[in-house]
């Protein structure tokens, strides 16, 4: 369902679909905590952040849009990769999607921003925000992101945060 709604061959209420992307997201919430327990390193390329960005945007309120990712593992460190909505069309698999247009772009990246600044004000479980300047090359992006990463390398101590929820 999702597919089809972002290939613009299917319509969904912003609501229902925000709903099915957290949906998909607990599915997998118990084999992400699973594999974090065994101390295997989980990488999501995109999670609850993107989720309440893309819909923000479309003008839901930031707590309805929390309300349904409030619980699932709560990340130790998300990686923003910022890029200008300009320089982003110009890469590379651009524009096929319902959201990859540039109004759109501009929007969402103004929403991650201010997630960004609420996450690194409130500490409540979110983990940390790193921006990494995406309009680089491909090596320099590569380099900042092993340094926000290589702290965590070797393992992450203590138990596993739930987001928004203070264990
Ligand atoms: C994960 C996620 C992605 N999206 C959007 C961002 C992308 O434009 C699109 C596809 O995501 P993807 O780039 O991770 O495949 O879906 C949401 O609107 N909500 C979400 O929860």
């Amino acid at each position: 369902m999702i597919e089809a709604y972002l290939h613009s061959e299917s319509d969904l209420d912003d609501r229902a679909i925000h709903l099915l992307f957290s949906a998909n997201r607990w599915e997998l919430a118990s084999s992400i905590t699973a594999h974090l327990a065994q101390g295997t390193t989980v990488l999501a390329d995109r999670y609850s952040f993107s989720g309440i960005a893309y819909s923000v945007r479309k003008g839901l309120s930031y707590e309805w849009c929390r309300a349904p990712e409030i619980g699932l593992p709560a990340p130790d460190l998300t990686l923003f990769l910022d890029i200008s909505p300009e320089v982003a069309t110009t890469r590379g698999g651009y524009g096929q999607e319902r959201y990859e247009k540039e109004e759109v772009q501009k929007g969402v990246r103004q929403v991650f921003n201010k997630i960004g600044r609420t996450v690194q004000e409130d500490d409540e479980g979110e983990g940390k925000w790193v921006v990494i300047d995406a309009g680089k090359t491909k090596e320099e992006v590569a380099e900042e992101l092993w340094r926000a990463v290589e702290p965590l390398a070797n393992g992450v101590q203590g138990s596993i945060n739930r987001l928004w929820e203070k264990l």
